[in-house]
């Protein structure tokens, strides 16, 4: 691993990932810069999860390259990406139903050596998210969808990302609690951590997003400014509907 200063929490260049025959990405090519919420939208099997699996060292890349801060994570292995700062919410949240809600925050610290940063992290998410704090003996089953996502979110700011890689969150909830999902993505991105947020719902990942791409059939075929893909007509006719 080769490390250099760019500003660049994520560079994905040309990125080939094959699954058997079936090519699922197609010379990819996306960046995030440190600082920025970057939404990668598209419809089911487009890509979006193997882009994030790739990143996470879940699934190897036949050809391309991934740097993370700097750092080339192509061939890293998924705890040496955690190590290198990029954490992965996955779909479907993952959240461990017969535990505690503690226990799942304290899973997300399990790389971490020093028990007291974890503890730390743990109350800083309490205090971010009080209705975890106030349930944090219940088993994590008994929660809600949008509880179960939150706790997915905290479970992940306990491992210390600084890119942190969401899919899908607002994925089965009502809107009302996207917005309160969205509202906290933008909230942890602004107190400085760097986000890759894939989403099926572009109307509400557009809204708290810096920058987008569309990906299509494992290529990106959109790109830009946040707004400016809001205004668009083929994202509007395709992705946000009337
Ligand atoms: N484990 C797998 N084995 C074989 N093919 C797969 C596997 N996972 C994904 N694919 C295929 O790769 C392509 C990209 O799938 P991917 O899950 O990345 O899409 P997606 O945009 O995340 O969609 P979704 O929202 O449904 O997760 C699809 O054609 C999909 O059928």
């Amino acid at each position: 691993m080769t490390e250099s200063s760019t500003g660049r929490a994520l560079q994905i260049d040309g990125l080939d990932v094959y699954y058997g025959r079936v090519h699922a990405l197609r010379e990819l090519s996306i960046h995030v810069d440190e600082g920025e919420i970057v939404a990668l939208l598209g419809n089911n099997g487009a890509g979006k999860t193997t882009t994030l699996a790739s990143v996470s060292g879940v699934v190897p890349a036949r050809s391309g390259r991934i740097q993370a801060f700097g750092t080339d994570v192509t061939t890293a292995k998924p705890w040496e990406i955690v190590g290198a700062g990029v954490v992965h919410v996955p779909e479907g949240r993952r959240i461990f139903s017969r535990l505690t809600i503690h226990e799942n925050l304290q899973l997300g610290g399990y790389l971490v050596k020093d028990e007291k940063v974890v503890d730390q992290r743990i109350e800083e998410v309490y205090e971010r998210l009080p209705r975890l704090a106030e349930r944090r003996t219940q088993q994590g089953g008994t929660l809600s969808g949008g509880e179960q996502q939150m706790l997915a979110v905290g479970r992940a700011l306990v491992a210390g990302p600084r890119l942190l890689m969401l899919d899908e969150p607002s994925m089965g909830l009502a809107p009302l609690i996207v917005a309160q999902i969205m509202d906290l993505v933008q909230r942890i991105n602004e107190s400085g951590t760097s986000v890759l947020l894939v989403e099926q719902n572009a109307r509400a990942a557009l809204r708290i997003a810096h920058r987008a791409y569309v990906v299509e059939n494992g290529e990106i075929t959109l790109e830009g400014p946040a707004k400016e893909l809001a205004a668009d007509s083929r994202v509007i006719d395709a992705y946000l509907g009337a």
